[in-house]
Protein backbone atom coordinates (compact mmCIF):
# COMPACT_ATOMS: atom_id res chain seq x y z
CA UNK A 1 0.00 0.00 0.00
CA UNK A 2 1.09 3.54 -1.34
CA UNK A 3 2.95 5.38 2.50
CA UNK A 4 0.50 8.12 2.22
CA UNK A 5 -2.43 7.30 4.25
CA UNK A 6 -4.70 9.58 2.66
CA UNK A 7 -7.88 8.06 0.97
CA UNK A 8 -10.05 10.68 -0.84
CA UNK A 9 -13.70 9.94 -0.11
CA UNK A 10 -15.14 10.73 -3.83
CA UNK A 11 -18.28 11.20 -2.93
CA UNK A 12 -19.62 12.53 -6.51
CA UNK A 13 -22.61 11.63 -8.05
CA UNK A 14 -20.91 11.60 -11.67
CA UNK A 15 -18.42 9.35 -13.16
CA UNK A 16 -16.51 12.17 -15.15
CA UNK A 17 -16.37 14.59 -11.90
CA UNK A 18 -15.11 11.56 -10.20
CA UNK A 19 -12.24 11.24 -12.31
CA UNK A 20 -11.60 14.46 -13.30
CA UNK A 21 -10.75 14.90 -8.96
CA UNK A 22 -8.62 11.73 -8.79
CA UNK A 23 -6.59 12.95 -11.39
CA UNK A 24 -6.20 16.78 -9.86
CA UNK A 25 -5.06 15.09 -6.73
CA UNK A 26 -3.53 11.28 -7.41
CA UNK A 27 -0.22 12.62 -6.26
CA UNK A 28 -1.36 13.75 -3.10
CA UNK A 29 -3.18 10.89 -1.53
CA UNK A 30 -2.54 7.25 -1.20
CA UNK A 31 -5.64 6.13 -2.47
CA UNK A 32 -9.32 6.37 -3.28
CA UNK A 33 -12.30 5.55 -1.79
CA UNK A 34 -15.55 4.83 -3.32
CA UNK A 35 -18.78 4.86 -1.22
CA UNK A 36 -22.29 4.28 -2.03
CA UNK A 37 -23.05 7.41 -3.62
CA UNK A 38 -20.87 6.55 -6.50
CA UNK A 39 -20.94 2.57 -6.37
CA UNK A 40 -25.07 2.42 -6.62
CA UNK A 41 -24.97 5.00 -9.20
CA UNK A 42 -21.85 3.62 -11.70
CA UNK A 43 -21.16 0.01 -10.49
CA UNK A 44 -18.47 -2.50 -11.39
CA UNK A 45 -17.58 -0.12 -14.28
CA UNK A 46 -17.52 3.03 -12.63
CA UNK A 47 -14.75 1.26 -9.71
CA UNK A 48 -12.61 0.17 -12.88
CA UNK A 49 -12.74 3.57 -14.57
CA UNK A 50 -11.38 4.69 -11.03
CA UNK A 51 -9.33 2.12 -11.03
CA UNK A 52 -7.59 3.45 -13.84
CA UNK A 53 -5.91 6.09 -12.01
CA UNK A 54 -3.49 3.75 -10.39
CA UNK A 55 -4.06 4.45 -6.99
CA UNK A 56 -5.68 1.54 -4.23
CA UNK A 57 -9.32 1.76 -4.01
CA UNK A 58 -11.52 1.24 -1.44
CA UNK A 59 -15.18 0.50 -1.28
CA UNK A 60 -16.49 1.80 1.45
CA UNK A 61 -20.38 -0.07 1.11
CA UNK A 62 -20.50 -0.56 5.16
CA UNK A 63 -22.73 -3.90 4.27
CA UNK A 64 -25.18 -4.47 6.70
CA UNK A 65 -27.31 -7.45 6.53
CA UNK A 66 -27.49 -11.20 7.18
CA UNK A 67 -24.26 -13.58 7.08
CA UNK A 68 -25.47 -15.33 3.95
CA UNK A 69 -26.43 -11.81 2.25
CA UNK A 70 -23.52 -10.38 2.99
CA UNK A 71 -20.91 -13.43 2.28
CA UNK A 72 -22.65 -13.01 -0.89
CA UNK A 73 -22.71 -9.13 -1.56
CA UNK A 74 -18.66 -10.06 -0.74
CA UNK A 75 -18.44 -12.57 -3.50
CA UNK A 76 -20.44 -10.54 -5.52
CA UNK A 77 -17.12 -7.64 -5.25
CA UNK A 78 -14.31 -10.19 -5.35
CA UNK A 79 -13.45 -9.43 -8.92
CA UNK A 80 -13.03 -6.10 -8.63
CA UNK A 81 -9.73 -6.77 -6.00
CA UNK A 82 -10.88 -4.16 -3.69
CA UNK A 83 -7.79 -3.51 -0.94
CA UNK A 84 -10.23 -2.36 1.65
CA UNK A 85 -14.22 -2.95 2.02
CA UNK A 86 -16.57 -2.22 5.20
CA UNK A 87 -19.03 -3.80 6.79
CA UNK A 88 -21.08 -2.57 9.95
CA UNK A 89 -19.76 -4.54 13.32
CA UNK A 90 -23.26 -4.10 14.44
CA UNK A 91 -24.43 -6.96 12.17
CA UNK A 92 -22.98 -9.25 14.53
CA UNK A 93 -20.03 -12.06 14.93
CA UNK A 94 -21.35 -14.59 12.29
CA UNK A 95 -21.92 -12.00 10.04
CA UNK A 96 -18.21 -10.60 10.01
CA UNK A 97 -16.86 -14.18 9.76
CA UNK A 98 -18.81 -15.28 6.83
CA UNK A 99 -17.72 -11.46 4.89
CA UNK A 100 -14.22 -12.29 6.02
CA UNK A 101 -14.05 -15.90 4.65
CA UNK A 102 -15.80 -14.61 1.28
CA UNK A 103 -13.77 -11.67 1.03
CA UNK A 104 -10.36 -12.14 -1.69
CA UNK A 105 -7.28 -12.72 0.19
CA UNK A 106 -5.29 -9.14 -0.86
CA UNK A 107 -8.63 -7.64 0.71
CA UNK A 108 -8.80 -6.19 3.95
CA UNK A 109 -12.31 -6.24 5.70
CA UNK A 110 -12.78 -3.37 8.01
CA UNK A 111 -16.20 -2.83 10.50
CA UNK A 112 -17.47 0.26 11.27
CA UNK A 113 -18.18 0.84 14.98
CA UNK A 114 -19.96 3.85 15.60
CA UNK A 115 -20.44 6.59 12.88
CA UNK A 116 -18.41 9.78 13.10
CA UNK A 117 -21.20 11.83 12.41
CA UNK A 118 -22.89 10.23 15.74
CA UNK A 119 -22.30 11.10 19.37
CA UNK A 120 -23.51 10.00 22.68
CA UNK A 121 -26.82 11.84 22.31
CA UNK A 122 -27.55 10.25 19.16
CA UNK A 123 -26.58 6.71 20.34
CA UNK A 124 -28.91 7.24 23.39
CA UNK A 125 -32.07 7.74 20.72
CA UNK A 126 -31.38 4.45 19.09
CA UNK A 127 -31.13 2.75 22.28
CA UNK A 128 -27.26 2.55 23.03
CA UNK A 129 -26.43 3.06 26.20
CA UNK A 130 -23.11 3.17 26.09
CA UNK A 131 -21.26 5.86 25.52
CA UNK A 132 -19.30 6.32 21.85
CA UNK A 133 -16.20 5.54 22.70
CA UNK A 134 -17.16 2.63 25.11
CA UNK A 135 -19.08 1.18 22.01
CA UNK A 136 -16.62 1.64 19.62
CA UNK A 137 -14.16 0.08 21.92
CA UNK A 138 -16.96 -2.67 22.61
CA UNK A 139 -17.64 -3.47 18.40
CA UNK A 140 -13.85 -3.10 17.85
CA UNK A 141 -13.07 -6.30 20.37
CA UNK A 142 -15.80 -8.42 18.44
CA UNK A 143 -14.34 -7.31 15.11
CA UNK A 144 -11.26 -8.83 15.95
CA UNK A 145 -12.23 -11.86 17.33
CA UNK A 146 -14.65 -12.49 14.67
CA UNK A 147 -11.09 -12.30 12.50
CA UNK A 148 -11.60 -8.53 10.70
CA UNK A 149 -8.34 -6.84 10.00
CA UNK A 150 -9.51 -3.95 11.39
CA UNK A 151 -12.11 -1.59 12.05
CA UNK A 152 -13.59 1.85 11.26
CA UNK A 153 -13.52 4.40 14.03
CA UNK A 154 -13.16 8.28 15.33
CA UNK A 155 -9.92 9.61 16.07
CA UNK A 156 -11.28 10.35 19.28
CA UNK A 157 -11.30 6.50 20.14
CA UNK A 158 -8.47 4.99 18.14
CA UNK A 159 -5.76 5.56 20.20
CA UNK A 160 -7.88 3.03 23.07
CA UNK A 161 -8.91 0.90 20.81
CA UNK A 162 -4.80 1.16 19.19
CA UNK A 163 -3.77 -0.07 22.58
CA UNK A 164 -5.75 -3.50 23.05
CA UNK A 165 -5.16 -3.83 18.98
CA UNK A 166 -1.56 -3.24 18.63
CA UNK A 167 -1.39 -4.93 14.72
CA UNK A 168 -5.28 -3.74 13.84
CA UNK A 169 -6.14 -1.80 11.18
CA UNK A 170 -7.45 1.31 11.74
CA UNK A 171 -9.55 3.83 9.23
CA UNK A 172 -10.62 6.95 10.59
CA UNK A 173 -13.02 9.36 8.49
CA UNK A 174 -14.35 12.45 10.22
CA UNK A 175 -11.12 14.44 9.64
CA UNK A 176 -11.01 18.16 9.66
CA UNK A 177 -7.83 20.74 9.31
CA UNK A 178 -8.33 22.84 12.41
CA UNK A 179 -10.46 25.73 10.16
CA UNK A 180 -12.62 23.58 8.32
CA UNK A 181 -16.27 23.55 9.29
CA UNK A 182 -17.58 19.96 10.94
CA UNK A 183 -20.52 19.74 8.20
CA UNK A 184 -22.19 16.62 9.36
CA UNK A 185 -19.66 15.04 11.38
CA UNK A 186 -20.00 15.33 15.03
CA UNK A 187 -16.77 13.15 16.49
CA UNK A 188 -13.94 14.89 14.06
CA UNK A 189 -9.95 15.16 14.75
CA UNK A 190 -7.96 17.12 12.60
CA UNK A 191 -5.67 14.89 10.09
CA UNK A 192 -2.83 14.95 12.33
CA UNK A 193 -4.25 13.75 15.83
CA UNK A 194 -5.29 10.87 14.10
CA UNK A 195 -2.40 9.50 12.49
CA UNK A 196 -0.47 10.37 15.96
CA UNK A 197 -3.28 8.18 17.56
CA UNK A 198 -2.79 5.46 15.20
CA UNK A 199 -4.90 5.46 12.52
CA UNK A 200 -3.58 3.34 9.31
CA UNK A 201 -5.66 4.85 7.02
CA UNK A 202 -6.97 8.91 7.12
CA UNK A 203 -9.97 9.49 5.10
CA UNK A 204 -10.92 13.23 3.81
CA UNK A 205 -13.43 14.17 1.71
CA UNK A 206 -15.22 17.49 1.76
CA UNK A 207 -11.81 19.14 2.76
CA UNK A 208 -10.48 18.44 -0.52
CA UNK A 209 -12.91 17.64 -2.93
CA UNK A 210 -15.16 20.79 -2.19
CA UNK A 211 -11.90 23.07 -1.56
CA UNK A 212 -11.39 25.42 -4.40
CA UNK A 213 -8.08 23.98 -5.37
CA UNK A 214 -8.64 20.09 -4.44
CA UNK A 215 -5.12 19.35 -5.23
CA UNK A 216 -4.08 22.40 -3.18
CA UNK A 217 -6.06 21.89 -0.26
CA UNK A 218 -4.75 17.78 -0.56
CA UNK A 219 -0.95 19.34 -0.29
CA UNK A 220 -1.59 21.22 2.40
CA UNK A 221 -3.13 18.43 4.60
CA UNK A 222 -0.31 16.18 3.59
CA UNK A 223 2.16 18.70 4.42
CA UNK A 224 0.80 18.93 8.18
CA UNK A 225 1.41 14.97 8.48
O1 LIG B 1 -18.01 6.62 10.48
C1 LIG B 1 -17.85 6.95 9.29
C2 LIG B 1 -17.70 6.02 8.27
C3 LIG B 1 -17.50 6.47 6.99
N1 LIG B 1 -17.48 7.78 6.71
C4 LIG B 1 -17.25 8.18 5.29
O2 LIG B 1 -16.07 8.97 5.22
C5 LIG B 1 -16.24 10.04 4.31
C6 LIG B 1 -16.06 11.34 5.05
O3 LIG B 1 -16.28 12.41 4.18
P1 LIG B 1 -16.07 13.93 4.63
O4 LIG B 1 -16.58 14.70 3.46
O5 LIG B 1 -14.60 14.11 4.87
O6 LIG B 1 -16.89 14.17 5.85
C7 LIG B 1 -17.63 9.87 3.69
O7 LIG B 1 -17.48 9.20 2.47
C8 LIG B 1 -18.37 8.99 4.68
O8 LIG B 1 -19.31 8.15 4.04
C9 LIG B 1 -17.63 8.70 7.68
O9 LIG B 1 -17.61 9.93 7.46
N2 LIG B 1 -17.80 8.26 8.97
Amino acid sequence: MNHNPVYLALDLPRLDAAQALAQKVKDHVGGLKLGLEFFLAHGHHGVHEIAKVGLPIFLDLKLHDIPNTVAGAMQAIHVLEPAIVTIHASGGRAMMEDAKAAAGEHTKVVAVTVLTSLDDDDLASVGVKARAEEQALRLAELAHSAGLDGIVCSGHEVGAIKRQWKDGFFVVPGLRPADATLGDQKRAVTPRAARDAGASVLVIGRPISRAEDPAAAARAIEATL
